[in-house]
């Protein structure tokens, strides 16, 4: 079974090795490099996984994955380059920093070394997750194919050009943020209109799951399911009016080209 190391045991950390663990994978073939002690331990206590230093962690690994922070990558990439990653194992690097283009890593990596860019989403920690991924200069189909069915296993895959990365970081990396702060402001509106905050909730977070269900599974676009939800002269219609008077569609797409734009600028900036 391909060994995964996983750098950086925070919030996507965490969703990709619990995703994986409860996907079948064995707590021995993933180990975690975090460097918060008392974090490291949590995770290892949570989940039965070995949690080392960064030089441990990548020895017999196949596959190390990055997981901190933009700001961090640096420097664990200068830790790595003290590590000897020529060993017995093939090994390829997966990166699931937003922001940073695979040639910054290559550049710390020795000669021919393969990195796949992936742009994950939390969800994975429910087997929901949809990862984008993209291949390095010298990550082959072999390596790309590895990539998918550890993703897989956590949710969709979908393989984009790397220039498309920082779009899709601003749809679906970020996206779980937008679903959460709709639901949120329903959830409110909800309580404001005098539903309990637990009626407004459960009704909120199963008209999520429906709609999502429909969505994914009905065919239909989004616009018509929208469309069959309102009745001429109805509620919804009187809704709708309100929301495209707020600018609803107009901030969306500020919303997530202000996200495309600093992801590229978290790639631009000097090392
Ligand atoms: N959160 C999300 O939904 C998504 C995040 N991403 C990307 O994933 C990456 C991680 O994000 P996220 O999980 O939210 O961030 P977190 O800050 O939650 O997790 C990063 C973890 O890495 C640890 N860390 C930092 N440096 C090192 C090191 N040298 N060795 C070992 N561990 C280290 C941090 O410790 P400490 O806290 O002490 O710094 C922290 O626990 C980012 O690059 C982000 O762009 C991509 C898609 C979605
Ligand atoms: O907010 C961020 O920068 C990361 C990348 C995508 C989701 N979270």
């Amino acid at each position: 079974m391909t060994r995964i190391a996983v750098i950086g045991g925070g919030r996507i950390g965490e969703a990709l090795i619990s995703g994986l663990l409860k996907s079948g994978r064995a707590p021995k073939d993933l180990v975690v490099a975090e460097q918060y002690a008392p974090r490291a331990e949590e995770l290892s206590g949570q989940f039965g996984i070995r949690a080392t230093t960064i030089g441990d962690a990548v020895e017999g690994a196949h596959v190390i994955v990055i997981a901190v922070k933009p700001t961090d990558v640096d420097s664990v990439m200068t830790e790595l380059g003290s590590v000897d990653l020529d060993g017995d194992v093939e090994q390829l690097l997966v990166t699931l920093a937003a922001g940073l283009p695979t040639v910054r890593y290559e550049a710390k990596l020795p000669a021919g070394f393969p990195v796949v860019r992936v742009m994950p989403n939390t969800p994975m920690l429910v087997g929901e997750g949809v990862s984008a991924i993209a291949a390095g200069r010298y990550a082959t189909a072999e390596h790309m194919a590895t990539v998918r069915e550890i993703l897989g296993a956590v949710g969709k895959v979908v393989t984009v050009a790397e220039s498309q990365i920082d779009a899709v970081t601003a749809v679906s990396g970020s996206g779980p943020a937008y679903m959460f702060l709709v639901a949120e402001a329903m959830i409110e509106a909800g309580v404001g209109l005098g539903l309990t905050r637990a009626t407004a909730t459960e009704l909120v977070v199963q008209t999520m799951v429906g709609s999502a269900a429909m969505l994914a599974g009905s065919g239909d676009s989004a616009h018509d399911l929208r469309a069959a939800v309102t009745s001429p002269g109805g509620t919804t219609a009187a809704a709708v009016r309100e929301l495209e008077r707020g600018g609803v569609r107009t901030a969306f797409y500020e919303a997530l080209a202000a996200a495309k734009s600093r992801s590229a600028a978290l790639g631009a900036s000097p090392e």
